[in-house]
């Protein structure tokens, strides 16, 4: 398909054509573009026939009625599309800027990158290679195939070397002349035939004496192999010259998905099959803003389509897009150009990227260093995409079968092969598909009972009273140790080593779990929210996956505040905005283009959006790690730490605390003053942070504008941390303690109380 050109002038010719009432209409030659409305065309009035307006003649007004006269004078219309106005695009500047701009480049962007160079290089001595292969294996079959066109080869030769012995073309000239009674005429190319058949009929009884004699001769002198040579040679010349364009001797080498390369015209009627580009037109509408290219190990079609049509409808039609190229879905990945929202980039894999072994380059040897970045995928192209998880955290969600294990198992060794990271996994699907990290973990929980879900919770008590004992210490730091910052860094951690500020992992595999729990679930929420916004900068990285992304399987201080976020298959726009962040949808990064794994084919299972800001969004694919290789892996790991001494927790042996689950309102027993009918809020505050200063301290650090302002807010928590139990704050009075003021009654609280509970 070729593309319109741009910059050449208008293709028609502009002619001067009668008004409605028969009036010659002036027409302005330079643009092509002043043309009245033709009787009809059905063009408005004030429009030409493209629907352009025109404008009435200057001085129009009330004078319109004399420059737009009812009889068969000239229709005095000027177009709206002036030249002069548009005169911009028409001169020979504007036009070649526009033109360099499209231009393409002048070295070959394969050539621009040594490893696209040694890539294609590569490619192309591989394919000759093959190439070379597959014809010599069937070269038996060609000459066997060609032997059998000989008897045809044979019957063509003959006939045509009669017709030239016997001058069968100058036939019909003699049968004419016989014809017309022309005895004269008749005669003279009688004798002319004779002489001209003459010599050939000598000719040929001579070469066929000859080549008799030669075959008598080579049968009787030449060994068999050489007249069986001569006589193939013989056969294939024959069956050259009968062959038949139907059945080709040499086997084309022919494959639909491997290295058909992307046309324009392939995109062009893919789109039109899709409804987007216009059905009729051989374009399409479509406008290809650059030649299609190769592009890493593929190719690359930058189109704008139709006017009016936006390139995000594209993405969510992806498949139907490969359908319709025929090309596996893994190998076609449309994209939003940066130009204007029509502009599509449509990268096309010349190899489906499934069938590419991508192993993980950690799998057989070397270490991770948490404070660097670590190999966690493959983009489509087959770029390594590094993470660097050291102050941050991250989100991992996607629907069943999405790849979120298997992702998020990459971080879990990652992890366990930096010795000196701390682990805490927990893993609450309780498949088992992380136990090959188990032995390298300072706390491991597998499983999905309560149980498990309260140790879970108990697990974020202990990241907090850890991230609060981390935040002390650096606080008691001298400046100069801290320039950027009071956070932890790797030269902090290795300067103090006393002081135990290496890096935690610490991964909630399916925290929905833990989040939906009727009874942990919201304390749950309430400490990972505290995490979340906090814990990275003393070296604690939380990484949470969930299945669920809804907004009661991740709470919004979790969506609102992740940093890393790595979005796999999802269905809607509402999920992918929870675990991508708001308005990553609208900006078209939609993981609604990934399918999750379906029975045995993995589809798009692990590719997701990973993101750290919509400018900073690509798609990858997470390496995939077999059961069997992982353990291999979290045995290199245990045998890594066991060398540096940094077994810890359950990995060495120990037992780690069990940590206090009671709730709220155990403790507001614990401090409720004997007698009392109802206490403030303020009160409670106070004693609650008094009594556990590791879960309510900090409270005491909220301060408002004014006193009151800040006992609201102080109460407020208190409300909020009550209201899952269901313990309402009411204005309540207390004589000794300042009248009435916001609080709880003891009636509320007993309602609360599980029966078995003693008060
Ligand atoms: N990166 C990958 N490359 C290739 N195949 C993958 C990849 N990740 C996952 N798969 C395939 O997809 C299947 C599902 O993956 P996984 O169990 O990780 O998904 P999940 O989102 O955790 O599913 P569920 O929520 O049901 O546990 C795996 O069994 C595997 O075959």
């Amino acid at each position: 398909m070729t593309q319109p050109d741009t910059d050449s002038e208008p293709d028609g010719t502009v002619v001067p054509f009668r008004s409605p009432r028969g009036g010659a209409v002036p027409h302005d030659d330079d643009t092509g573009g002043t043309q009245a409305a033709q009787p009809g065309t059905g063009a408005a009035d004030g429009e030409d026939e493209k629907g352009r307006q025109i404008l009435p003649a200057p001085g129009g007004g009330e004078d319109r009625a004399e420059a737009v006269p009812h009889d068969d004078t000239v229709l005095q219309g000027v177009p709206v599309d002036r030249a002069d106005v548009t005169a911009d695009t028409g001169t020979y500047l504007a036009r070649t800027r526009e033109r360099m701009a499209q231009a393409p480049p002048i070295v070959h962007p394969v050539l621009r990158s040594r490893r696209d160079a040694a890539e294609a290089a590569a490619f192309v001595v591989r394919y000759n290679a093959y190439l070379m292969a597959f014809h010599t294996t069937r070269s038996p079959l060609y000459v066997l195939r060609l032997m059998s066109h000989s008897p045809r080869g044979t019957a063509r030769l003959v006939a045509r070397w009669w017709e030239w012995v016997v001058d069968a073309e100058a036939k019909p000239v003699r049968a004419k002349a016989a014809g017309s009674g022309d005895a004269m005429q008749w005669i003279t190319l009688s004798r002319e035939e004779t002489r001209r058949t003459r010599p050939r009929k000598i000719a040929s009884a001579i070469l066929a004496g000859a080549g008799m004699i030669t075959a008598f001769v080579a049968g009787v002198a030449l060994p068999g192999w050489a007249l069986g040579a001569g006589i193939t040679l013989l056969l294939c010349g024959l069956g050259a010259l009968g062959g038949n364009p139907d059945r080709p001797v040499i086997t084309r080498f022919v494959s639909e998905e491997l290295l058909k390369p992307l046309d324009s015209t392939e995109v062009v009627e893919a789109l039109q099959a899709l409804g987007i580009a216009k059905p009729k037109a051989a374009d399409g509408g479509l406008r290809f803003a650059a030649p299609i290219m190769r592009d890493g190990p593929g190719w690359r079609a930058e189109v704008d389509l139709p006017p009016g049509v936006v390139a995000e409808k594209l993405l969510d039609r992806r498949a139907e897009l490969a359908g319709a190229m025929r090309r596996p879905l893994a190998c076609v990945w449309p994209s939003v150009g940066s130009e204007h929202p029509s502009r599509v980039i449509l990268w096309v894999a010349q190899k489906d990227p499934r069938k590419i072994k991508r192993v993980w380059p950690l799998l057989a040897e070397g270490q991770v260093d948490l404070y660097a970045e670590f190999p966690f995928g493959v983009t489509p192209r087959g770029e390594v995409v590094p993470l660097a998880l050291i102050g941050t955290n991250m989100l991992i969600g996607g629907v069943m079968g999405s790849g979120k294990t298997s992702a998020v198992l990459v971080i879990a060794l990652a992890g366990a092969l930096d010795p000196t990271c701390e682990m805490h996994v927990y893993e609450l699907k309780g498949s088992g598909d992380m136990e090959s990290v188990q032995p390298v973990c300072y706390r491991y929980v597998q499983g999905d009972d309560d149980e498990d879900c309260e140790q879970a919770l108990t697990g974020m008590y202990a990241l907090e009273r850890e991230m609060k004992r981390r935040k002390k210490v650096i606080a008691d730091l001298p400046v100069e140790d801290v320039p950027q910052g009071r956070k932890v860094t790797r030269k902090l951690a290795e300067k103090y080593p006393h002081l135990k500020l290496h890096p935690i992992l610490a991964i909630f595999d399916e925290v929905h779990t833990l989040f939906e729990h009727t009874e942990y679930g919201s304390p749950a929420a309430e400490v990972a929210g505290r995490l979340i916004r906090k814990a990275r900068a003393y070296g604690i990285i939380l990484v949470v996956t969930t299945q669920k992304p809804d907004k009661d399987s991740i709470p919004k201080m979790i969506s609102d505040n992740a940093i890393l976020r790595f979005c796999l298959a999802i269905t809607g726009h509402i999920a992918n905005d929870l675990v991508l962040g708001t308005g990553m949808y609208k900006r078209g990064i939609r993981a609604n283009i990934f399918e999750p794994a379906e029975g045995d084919d993995p589809k798009d299972s692990g590719t997701g959006w990973l993101s750290r800001s919509a400018t900073n969004a690509r798609i990858a694919r997470a390496y995939f790690i077999g059961q069997e290789d992982a353990r291999e892996v979290g045995r290199r790991a245990l045998a890594l730490r066991t060398a540096a001494g940094t077994l810890s927790g359950e990995a060495a042996g120990e037992t780690v605390a069990e940590e206090d689950t009671s709730t709220i309102v155990r403790h507001l027993w614990e401090v409720w003053p004997d007698g009392a009918e109802a206490v403030h809020s303020r009160d409670l505050v106070a004693a609650l942070a008094a009594y556990r200063p590791d879960r309510y301290g900090a409270w005491l650090e909220i301060v408002g504008t004014t006193e009151a302002d800040t006992e609201a807010k102080r109460s407020a928590q208190l409300s909020a941390a009550l209201k899952p139990f269901g313990v309402p704050t009411k204005q309540v009075h207390r004589r000794d303690r300042g009248g009435n003021r916001k609080g709880v009654t003891l009636d509320d609280l007993r309602r609360a109380t599980p029966a078995d509970e003693d008060a």
